[in-house]
């Protein structure tokens, strides 16, 4: 007999029966998330180009490091920062639909565009975010937010490869970098930022949420290393999404850390400075409101642009309506092939809009610096994330639709 506080099967009556072969299929599958048939109930109308807004949806938060003048706290002030992104990055979804759920697996040249408004901060400044699905096999998403009020330039790209033991567990492969130009100087100041292993929590119930596992890292050309660790389940404290942080200088190591951090990134934590002991900084997810992204009407979107691209999708996922899902799903999916078809016969690529692929040692050396340091690779990652690929400012200079000269043609639409 199963005690009253066992968790319950969330699964749905009717899809009980899809819900456990799908538990089945994942069981021997081959790395590719975006290759798993699931069953309806856990499907997402959203895009995984979509996920890179997540960091920068507190956009105060996201500048705060650029007006800080003392280096020390400004390395404090990108892993706060970092740490702040964590809720939206891994529980929105959670909190919002109830679980996990599936996303639409961009095509190549997908696009999710937006920017937060300063919103009558008049010292904020607008924040733009550019998110290109700049490969589909392997399925790698880019992204860049820039504030040029602040001069700061977050890039990243990513991809991730997928196990199973005992649930799914994901490796995320790529790194952000995040630029800056310090109050008062004109060198620039870069973080390089590796990304958390995770895992896929309370499958069986129907009910998935993801975990944090192992650890992050931020080192920064100003001389300072910040080392985030995941425990999940908090051995002490027995809650979830537990967490400690440590900063200190490359030059001193983790024995002489300067500010340690914990607490519970979907909830609350707690900023230390570790010489005094005393609290300098708190925060409160709840008592932080995100900020909108603001997009163009749909209608007025780029026909590459996610929102649009999967209008008919996402509107028949949320009516139930499965044949329209897939109906339309096909209508891209197959255009996409054409169109890779013929770029193949004609030996040529898909144009990326506002990225580029670029060689490892062609690479900005402050970049390979730090690289080095984190004992990160991009060639040792290019074959999991269709090459290494960087941002392209002047590209997205004054950027405005129509961003591809193909059309519809790309999606199945003839007009
Ligand atoms: C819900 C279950 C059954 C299906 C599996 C869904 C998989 C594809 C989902 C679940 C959680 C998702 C991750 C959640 C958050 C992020 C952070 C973001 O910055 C990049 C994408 C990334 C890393 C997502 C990739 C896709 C992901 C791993």
């Amino acid at each position: 007999m199963s005690s009253s506080k066992e968790p319950q099967s969330q699964v749905p009556a009717g899809s009980k029966g899809s819900w456990s072969s799908f538990l089945k299929s994942i069981a021997s599958f081959n790395g590719d998330l975006s290759s798993l048939t699931a069953p309806p109930f856990i499907l997402s109308s959203t895009s995984l180009t979509e996920y890179s807004a997540y960091w920068a949806e507190h956009p105060t938060v996201f500048v705060a490091p650029a007006k800080e003048a003392d280096p020390e706290k400004r390395a404090l002030l990108v892993l706060k920062w970092f740490l702040t992104t964590l809720h939206q990055q891994y529980c929105s979804r959670s909190e919002k639909l109830g679980s996990e759920k599936k996303p639409l697996n961009p095509f190549l040249g997908e696009l999710f565009l937006g920017k937060w408004l300063a919103n009558g901060d008049s010292d904020l400044g607008e924040t733009q975010l550019f998110s290109e699905q700049v490969s589909h096999h392997p399925p790698a998403t880019a992204y860049a937010i820039t504030n040029n009020k602040h001069a700061i330039e977050l890039q990243g790209y990513n991809a991730q490869k997928a196990s199973f033991s005992s649930t799914i567990q994901v490796k995320q492969l790529g790194h952000a970098q995040y630029t800056l130009t310090p109050p008062g100087s004109s060198e620039k100041e870069k973080y390089v930022i590796t990304l958390p292993n995770l895992h896929i929590e309370s499958l069986i119930y129907g009910t998935p949420f993801v975990e944090l596992e192992k650890t992050a890292k931020i080192v920064s050309s100003s001389g300072y290393v910040a080392k985030i660790d995941f425990s999940g389940k908090g051995w002490l404290s027995g809650k979830k999404n537990t967490f400690t942080a440590c900063l200190h200088k490359a030059s001193e190591g983790e024995k002489k850390p300067l500010y340690t951090i914990d607490g519970q990134w979907s909830n609350t934590f707690t900023i230390k400075d570790a010489r005094t002991k005393e609290v300098v900084d708190k925060w409160v997810v709840n008592d932080n409101k995100t900020t909108p992204l603001d997009l163009a009407p749909v209608e007025e979107q780029d026909l590459y642009e996610s929102r649009r691209a999967w209008k008919e999708v996402a509107e028949n996922i949320q009516g139930g309506n499965m044949d329209a899902v897939s109906a339309h799903k096909s209508r891209i999916e197959n255009a996409q092939r054409e169109l890779r078809r013929a770029e193949q016969s004609e030996g040529r690529e898909w144009e990326r809009r506002f990225f580029n692929r670029i060689e490892e040692q062609d690479d900005d050396p402050l970049f390979q610096k730090l690289a080095a340091e984190l004992g990160i690779s991009g060639n040792l990652e290019g074959e999991k994330t269709g090459g290494i690929w960087r941002f392209d400012a002047a590209k997205a200079a004054d950027a405005k639709p129509p961003y591809h000269k193909i059309g519809g043609e790309g999606l199945g639409i003839t007009e």
